[in-house]
C-alpha cells in the first residue's frame, strides 16, 4: 500500500466519543457576532460590516475574529493599540448578549439526544472564547449534553492544532481512533487529520466562504441527524 495514501474511513466508524463543533455545526451563531462586530465599529467610528463578511470570518477565535472585523482582511494586523481598545469593546459587546439571535441548527438538538441515548461520550471542542461558549451553550441549553468543553483558550493551542482532539482522548481514556470530530470548517479538518481521528463535515456552516468538500472530509452531511448512521458504539 503506497505511504502516501490517506487511510479512507470505512463507515460506520467504531467510535466512543463523537467531538462537536460549535459555531457554524451546532449553532448558527453569525447574527450576534455579527451584531457585536458592528457595535464595536460604531464606536469605532468605522463603518459596519454586511453579515456575508462575518459568516466567512468565524473559525479562528475571537482574537483572529476582531482583527479581520478591523481590516477587512483575513491575515492581517491591525495597529496594536486599535486592535486592544476594538477587542475589548467587541468582548463587552458580545458578552452582553451572546445568545439574543443564536439558534442551534435545525437537527441539532434531536442528534444530541440519540447520540446521547446511544451511549456515545459527547465533547464540544470550539475555537471560541471559554467566556462565550460556556453562556451560549448553557443558554440553548445544549450544555448537558457534553461531558466535555474545550474552548479556543481552554489549551495552549486550539483547531487546526489537534492539541484539543488528543486533550478529549486523554480526558476520556481513549484511542484516536475511537473518537470522531464533526465540524464545519478546515480547521476541523486539519485538527482531525493531524490527531489521526476521522472527520465529518456538515454542509450548512461557515468555512470561511468555500465549499467544505474541497478540504476531503470523510463524509458531509445536510444535518446532525445523518450523524447516527455512521457510526457504530465501540463496546
Ligand atoms: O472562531 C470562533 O470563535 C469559533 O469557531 P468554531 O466554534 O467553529 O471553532
Ligand atoms: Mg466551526
Amino acid at each position: 500500500m503506497p505511504t502516501t495514501a490517506r487511510k479512507i474511513a470505512s463507515f460506520p466508524l467504531a467510535v466512543k466519543m463523537v467531538m462537536i463543533d460549535l459555531d457554524g455545526t451546532l449553532i448558527d451563531t453569525v447574527p450576534d457576532l455579527a451584531a457585536a462586530a458592528n457595535r464595536m465599529l460604531a464606536d469605532l467610528d468605522r463603518p459596519a460590516w454586511g453579515i456575508e463578511h462575518y459568516r466567512a470570518w468565524i473559525g479562528n477565535g475571537v482574537p483572529r475574529f476582531v482583527k479581520r472585523a478591523l481590516t477587512g482582511e483575513m491575515q492581517a494586523e491591525p495597529d496594536a493599540a486599535l486592535n486592544e481598545r476594538g477587542l475589548a469593546l467587541f468582548r463587552q459587546h458580545y458578552g452582553e448578549a451572546v445568545s439574543n439571535l443564536s439558534r442551534p441548527y435545525p437537527g441539532v438538538v434531536e442528534a444530541l439526544e440519540q447520540l446521547t441515548d446511544q451511549g456515545y461520550a459527547l465533547a464540544c471542542i470550539t475555537n471560541k472564547a471559554e467566556v462565550f461558549t460556556l453562556p451560549l451553550l448553557k443558554n440553548l441549553e445544549l450544555h448537558k449534553y457534553f461531558k466535555l468543553v474545550l474552548s479556543g483558550d481552554s489549551l495552549p493551542k486550539q483547531k487546526p492544532d489537534p492539541l484539543p482532539l488528543q486533550h478529549a482522548c486523554r480526558h476520556f481514556g481513549i484511542d484516536a481512533a475511537h473518537g470522531v470530530l464533526v465540524g464545519d470548517s478546515s480547521n476541523d479538518v486539519h485538527a482531525a487529520r493531524a490527531a489521526g481521528m476521522p472527520v465529518i463535515c456538515v454542509t450548512y456552516g461557515y468555512n470561511h466562504g468555500h465549499d467544505i468538500r474541497q478540504s476531503l472530509p470523510d463524509a458531509v452531511v445536510d444535518s446532525l441527524m445523518e450523524i447516527p448512521q455512521y457510526l457504530k458504539l465501540y463496546a
